[in-house]
């Protein structure tokens, strides 16, 4: 729930399948008083504004829910952007950067030119790139340019160990960073589940072995590609990561997220934005958290942060 005595409001650019699964999970938690949709097209938009106030008499909260233009980002907390284009079967994210990067330089100049001084949430692939063109092209600090990094490819990790060693998701604690795309990897070094590391559970023979481990990890990365071809694009997985990632901001929570920040020598990386372990409050990230990386893990993280900077350093 929003904080007592202060209207919060978010804008959500693009109300396709990931913002406007975003803009139901938003409305079922209750977590803001003023939902405002824009959308190039506007009758989409339209569209869903009328829609979602249809539920408003089932809704826990009463919630202004709305169409917009970019003026009504002047007094927003937070805007999230999902507009543009999403993958085809057999595209990476990485393929999408020259359309996406056109869209939002129109969408980020409209934002800035209302006066808007909140948080932006990047969720459009490729969202490492995206992230850092919102920064340079917003101007703000990079504390309050947050995307959605790795934080549904954590979810989707957690959610699969889970399964293999039949343990609720809230008791495993496993980070996937780096790029939100094919060079992701695992911080196996430090997974844990209630407390037991995956290396004495090896030991103990219990639980997947290491060639499960393996393919299981191989299942997280190609995940969107396995949805995409069963049914065109993902969207409620993302839409609960953003809403998780709004509700620690606007709830001012210090809590832990995967998500895309700008790296400034942390893991001797800099000047690229890529997936990292990071405390968020309502100022937006407040410390990216170092962890002990591994030789194997901080030589891959590294090869990922390679990748993202050279598509932002060929833009
Ligand atoms: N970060 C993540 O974990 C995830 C990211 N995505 C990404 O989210 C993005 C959106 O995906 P979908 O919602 O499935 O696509 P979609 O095609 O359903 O929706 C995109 C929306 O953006 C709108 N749009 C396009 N240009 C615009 C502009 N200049 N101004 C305002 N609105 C504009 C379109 O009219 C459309 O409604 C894609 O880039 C996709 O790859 C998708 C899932 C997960
Ligand atoms: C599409 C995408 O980025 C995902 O589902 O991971």
């Amino acid at each position: 729930m929003p904080k007592a005595g202060k209207t919060s409001r978010i804008v959500v650019v693009g109300t396709g399948a990931v913002g406007s699964s975003f803009a139901y999970a938003c409305f079922i938690k209750g977590l803001c008083h003023e939902l405002i949709l824009i959308d190039a097209n506007e009758e989409k938009a339209k569209g869903d504004a009328m829609d979602l106030n249809h539920g408003l008499p089932f809704a826990g909260s009463a919630m202004t829910i709305r169409t917009g233009d970019y003026s009504d980002c002047e007094d927003a907390d937070i805007v999230v952007l999902t507009a543009g284009a999403n993958q085809a079967p057999g595209e990476t994210r990485l393929d999408l950067v020259e359309k996406n990067t056109r869209i939002f330089e129109s969408i980020i100049d409209s934002v800035m030119k209302s006066g808007f001084n909140g948080i932006f949430i990047v969720a459009t692939n490729p969202v490492d790139v995206l992230s850092y063109v919102t920064w340079k092209y917003s101007g703000l600090p990079s504390e309050r340019v947050i995307g959605s990094g790795t934080i549904l490819d954590t979810a989707r990790f957690r959610y699969l160990l889970g399964q293999a060693y039949q343990v609720d998701t809230r008791n495993v604690h496993a980070y996937i960073i780096g790029e939100h795309g094919d060079t992701e990897l695992p911080v196996w070094s430090l997974t844990d589940i209630g407390r037991r590391s995956i290396d004495q559970y090896l030991a103990e023979g219990k639980g997947p072995s290491k060639q499960e481990l393996d393919d299981l990890f191989v299942q997280v990365r190609d995940a969107a590609y396995h949805i995409i071809q069963a049914k065109g694009a993902t969207f409620y997985g993302i839409g609960m990561g953003l809403v998780r990632l709004t509700q620690a901001l606007l709830e001012d929570e210090n809590s832990i997220h995967t998500v895309s920040c700008l790296a400034r020598g942390e893991y001797g990386l800099k000047d690229v934005y890529i997936g990292l372990p990071a405390i968020l409050n309502q100022d937006g990230v407040r410390e990216v958290v170092e962890l002990r990386l591994n030789e194997e893990e901080t030589r891959k993280l590294h090869h990922s942060a390679d990748v993202i900077s050279q598509v932002i350093r060929r833009g």
